[in-house]
């Protein structure tokens, strides 16, 4: 068993988008649970900012540009991640692109622009990282997903076939590489306070009040509270669990089951019995 607090001492983890908001979070947990982490995205900057943060707080980071859409580069990049650190523990499927747009009116473009990087990319780089996990005999790959892969949401019919396809990805290789040490599994957050997905999903006040009241919970998630979440699908504490998600969502896609009935008028009705 790990020392519980430096979990992943002597591991090595790769974060796609680990620039911003879920993905930095994550990036932070691990640097600080004893761990090195690689954050990789298109824009150098932000990650630079990421991996100073974690070495200031005297973790170890690095920070690669990548585009996870390239086959080729990602299998460049994974490689010398394990020439440069010998191993490979984990990875966070991170990296997502999202817009609202009604399904009549996304162009085959937009279209290919959210699932070449959710889909595909999550692909690429699950490959890539197999590459050295499978050879260890270890490893534990997240993907970050959205409970509207199972249930859908009007908007983002691109975002949600992706978030889906990267749900069967997992169960299916959970299962392949199950007897070689390698797990997979999901999280799913429910709205989350970050740069990217508040101008892509949220701009409009309207359209954040209306997120906010599908909560029962009646808040938005923290990226801490996700992080730690995913720290712990990482950690060997979750060594027996492959192939699920864990959704992180203050009880949103339950709260959709209610049929339509308003939680107000619910709690009306009881106050009839009192
Ligand atoms: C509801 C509440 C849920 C609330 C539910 C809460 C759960 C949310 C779950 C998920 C949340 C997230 O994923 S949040 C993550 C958000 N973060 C991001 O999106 C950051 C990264 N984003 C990006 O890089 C860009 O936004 C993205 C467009 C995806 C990719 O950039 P690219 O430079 O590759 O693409 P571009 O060249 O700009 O555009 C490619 C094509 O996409 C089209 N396109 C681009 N933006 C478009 C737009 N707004 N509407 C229509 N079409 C668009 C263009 O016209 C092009 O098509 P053609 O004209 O045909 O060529
Ligand atoms: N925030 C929320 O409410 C929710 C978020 N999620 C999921 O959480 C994850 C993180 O989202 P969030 O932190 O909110 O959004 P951000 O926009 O902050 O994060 C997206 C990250 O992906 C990177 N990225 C985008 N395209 C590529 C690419 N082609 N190659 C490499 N990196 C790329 C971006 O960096 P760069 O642009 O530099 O490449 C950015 O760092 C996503 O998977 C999202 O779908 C799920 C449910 C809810």
């Amino acid at each position: 068993m790990t020392d519980s607090a430096s979990p992943f001492s002597g591991r090595v983890a790769v974060v796609t988008g680990g620039g911003s908001g879920i993905g930095r979070a994550v990036a932070t947990r691990y640097g600080a649970g004893g761990g090195t982490v690689v954050v990789c995205g298109r824009r150098r900057e932000p990650l630079q900012e990421t991996a100073e943060q974690i070495r200031a707080a005297g973790g170890r980071a690095d920070a690669v540009v990548l585009d996870v859409r390239d086959a080729d580069a990602v299998a460049t990049a994974f490689a010398t991640v394990r020439e440069r650190h010998g191993r490979i523990d984990a990875l966070v499927n991170n990296a997502a692109g999202n817009f609202v747009c009604p399904g009549e009116k996304l162009s085959p473009g937009g279209w290919r622009a959210v699932i070449d990087i959710v889909l595909n990319g999550t692909f690429h780089c699950t490959r890539a990282a197999a590459d050295t996990m499978l050879g260890q005999g270890s490893g534990s790959v997240l993907s970050v997903i959205a409970s509207y892969a199972w249930h859908g949401h009007p908007g983002t019919v691109h975002s949600a076939a992706a978030k889906a396809g990267v749900l069967a990805m997992t169960r299916t290789l959970a299962v392949e590489w199950a007897d070689r040490g390698v797990r997979l599994n999901c999280i799913a957050p429910g709205p989350t306070e970050t740069a990217g997905a508040g101008a892509a999903l949220w701009a409009e006040p309207a359209s954040r009040e209306r997120v906010l009241a599908s909560v029962p919970q009646a808040r938005t998630a923290g990226t801490g509270e996700i992080a730690e979440a995913a720290a712990f699908l990482l950690d060997d504490r979750a060594a027996y669990i492959t192939g699920e998600v864990l959704t992180v969502d203050g009880g949103q896609w339950l709260g959709k089951q209610v049929y339509g009935t308003p939680l107000a008028q619910v709690r009306e009705a009881g106050d009839d019995r009192r």
